[in-house]
């Protein structure tokens, strides 16, 4: 018996990477009545008969689920947002960093089109970049260009043994990531570039696909714009930079909008805080209220 995990069920059939292969493989009879309780990222075990087929003989628990996408196991998100062309919506990128550390997932901010950025730095200088900014809040944050394949290989070792969701807004540059990231590496039965993908169904299956020595999935539901079921206090607990002032503010209950002695407002002050992150706080304040009041 080898240990795989699921990438996929169609067809009636389940597509399961094991030993650096996809196998296509049928559900025990045990199984069958439970059908829809697999899903791409199960661990599973299965038991090879033919050549790239084999059964599903055990499926080990869930360490996680996401909703959606509806995904097992997920380690990791990786964010892809441009430098440059287009801008880098702070709104949305901090949105989604809500999200994800809202699931206990670790989030990964990926930079594109570093070439294109070098090009527009030629006529100006800023002191802190994005990245920075980013950066010195504590996240793990990665400057790549899917054209040269600057930083390509840094991203791809944060891969390796994963299961990872891509998100990230149109024309960021994810499909071009994916194929950086694959390059060299002859595409197998079942592996297919993200763009012949998304062509191909016009209804989105949620699938993983063997990348980097890891398993990724393209996660266009992921960029969803309302936040997650949180309440006031729950959500400046996704912000490590306030999170870890929080202590210092004078009140307990400080959700760091109008209360006084506030450790975020003084951090804000001092420029130790960056204003766009104090200001979609607000926004995404409002918005949390706005949901307790709906229940
Ligand atoms: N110069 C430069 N162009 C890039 C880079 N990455 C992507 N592009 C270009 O940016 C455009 C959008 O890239 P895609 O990879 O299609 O973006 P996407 O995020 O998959 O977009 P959607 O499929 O709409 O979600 C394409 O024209 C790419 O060639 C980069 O690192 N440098
Ligand atoms: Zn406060």
């Amino acid at each position: 018996m080898i240990e795989g995990v699921l990438l996929k069920g169609y067809g009636g059939f389940y597509y399961v990477y094991a030993e650096d292969r996809v196998w296509e493989c049928s559900l025990r009879g045990r199984f069958r009545v439970k059908d829809q309780d697999f899903l791409p990222g199960d661990r599973v075990k299965i038991l090879p008969d033919e050549e790239n087929k084999a059964t599903i003989e055990a499926v080990e628990p869930r360490r996680n689920a996401l909703i959606r996408p509806t995904i097992a196991n997920v380690d990791q998100a990786i964010l892809v947002f441009a430098m440059t062309s287009p801008k880098p919506d702070l709104n949305l990128m901090d949105r989604l960093l809500v999200q994800v550390t809202d699931a206990e997932i670790d989030p990964i901010l990926v930079f594109t089109k570093l070439d294109k950025y070098e090009e527009d730095l030629k006529t100006g200088s800023e002191e802190l970049t994005i990245m920075d900014v980013y950066r010195k809040i504590g996240y793990t944050v990665f400057e790549v260009s899917n054209e040269t394949g600057q930083g390509i290989e840094a991203v791809g070792a944060g891969l390796k043994n994963k299961i990872s969701v891509l998100a990230g807004p149109s024309g960021a540059g994810k499909s071009s990531l994916f194929n950086a990231l694959s390059t060299g590496k002859k595409l197998k039965t079942g592996e297919l570039s993200l763009k012949s993908k998304r062509g191909r169904h016009t209804t989105r299956h949620v699938e993983l696909m063997v990348c980097a020595g890891g398993l990724v999935a393209d996660t266009p539901g992921f960029s969803a714009l309302f936040l997650p079921d949180m309440n006031r206090l729950e959500l400046a607990e996704c912000f490590p930079e306030f999170a870890q002032r929080r202590s210092q503010c004078r009140f307990s209950s400080c959700i760091h909008d109008k209360e006084p002695n506030c450790a975020i407002k003084e951090a804000l002050e001092n420029g130790e805080i960056a204003s766009s992150r104090y200001e979609h706080y607000l926004i995404f304040l409002q918005e949390v209220i706005a949901a307790e009041r709906r229940y």
